[in-house]
C-alpha cells in the first residue's frame, strides 16, 4: 500500500517532528523529558491536523474602528486520548485550542492476542456536530484505534481525526481501511511489528515511558 497516495494519510517530514522523535527513540531518555516531547510533537502535529477548521466573520471593535475579523466557528473541538497513553498528547493540543473539550477512551491491549479491552468511554455532549481528535501516540495493529473509533461511532460521532506520534505499516493500513473517512495523522512511520506486536525501531512501550511505570 502506498500510504502517500492516500490524501486521507499525512505523514510528517517537519525536521523538529523527525528531530523530537528521535529524542523519543532514544532509551536513555528521562520520563520528564519524554513527557515534555510528546506534548511538543502533539503541539506541531496539531497545527497542521487543524489548519482546516472552520471560520465566521464576527464583528471586533479595534482600538480604531469596527471590522469584521475571522473566529473559529462550530461546536467546541472534541480531544479524545487513548487511556493511557494518548493522555499524554492532550495538553499539546490544549495549548492551540484551549477551550476544547476532552473525552477519554480507555484501553489496553491483551500482551497475549493483542486484542484491545474497552474498559472506559465518556464523551463530550452532543458529539455529532463536533470535530474529534483521537490521540495515541502508537499504532501498532490498529486495534486499539479501531475500537475507539468504532465506539466513537456508535455515539454519534462523525468527523474524526486520529493522531499518532508513530505508525506500523499494518496498524496504518488496517485503521485506513476500517475508517476510511477518517484523517489520519503520522508522526513517522516506522518499518515493522516484531512478534509482541511491538513497533520496530519504535520507542518501546509508550504508556509506561509517559508515566514512568516501567
Ligand atoms: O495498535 P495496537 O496494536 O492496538 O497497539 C497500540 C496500543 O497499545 C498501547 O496501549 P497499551 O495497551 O499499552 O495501554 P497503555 O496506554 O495503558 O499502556 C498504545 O498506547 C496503543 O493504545
Ligand atoms: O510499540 C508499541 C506497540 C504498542 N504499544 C506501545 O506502547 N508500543
Ligand atoms: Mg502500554
Amino acid at each position: 500500500m502506498n500510504f502517500n497516495e492516500n490524501s486521507n494519510i499525512t505523514i510528517f517530514k517537519h525536521p523538529l517532528i523527525q528531530h523530537k522523535i528521535s529524542k523519543l527513540r532514544d532509551k536513555n531518555t528521562s520520563t520528564k523529558e519524554f513527557r515534555q516531547l510528546v506534548e511538543e510533537i502533539a503541539m506541531l502535529e496539531g497545527f497542521e491536523a487543524l489548519s482546516d477548521l472552520p471560520l465566521e466573520q464576527v464583528e471586533v471593535e479595534t482600538p480604531l474602528e469596527k471590522t469584521m475579523a475571522p473566529h473559529i466557528a462550530g461546536p467546541k473541538l472534541a480531544i479524545v486520548p487513548i487511556l493511557r497513553a494518548g493522555l499524554g498528547m492532550v495538553s499539546g493540543i490544549l495549548a492551540l485550542v484551549p477551550n476544547a473539550r476532552v473525552g477519554h477512551i480507555g484501553m489496553y491491549r491483551d500482551e497475549e492476542t493483542f486484542i484491545p479491552h474497552p474498559y472506559y468511554c465518556k464523551l463530550p455532549k452532543p458529539i455529532d456536530k463536533r470535530l474529534i481528535v483521537v490521540t495515541d501516540p502508537m499504532l501498532a495493529t490498529g486495534g486499539s484505534a479501531i475500537d475507539a473509533i468504532d465506539q466513537i461511532k456508535k455515539e454519534g460521532g462523525k468527523h474524526i481525526k486520529f493522531m499518532c506520534i508513530i505508525a506500523a505499516p499494518e496498524g496504518l493500513e488496517a485503521l485506513s481501511k476500517a475508517h476510511p473517512d477518517v484523517e489520519i495523522y503520522v508522526g513517522c512511520l516506522d518499518r515493522e511489528l516484531n512478534e509482541n506486536a511491538y513497533i520496530c525501531p519504535g520507542l518501546g512501550d509508550a504508556g509506561d515511558r509517559i508515566f514512568g511505570t516501567k
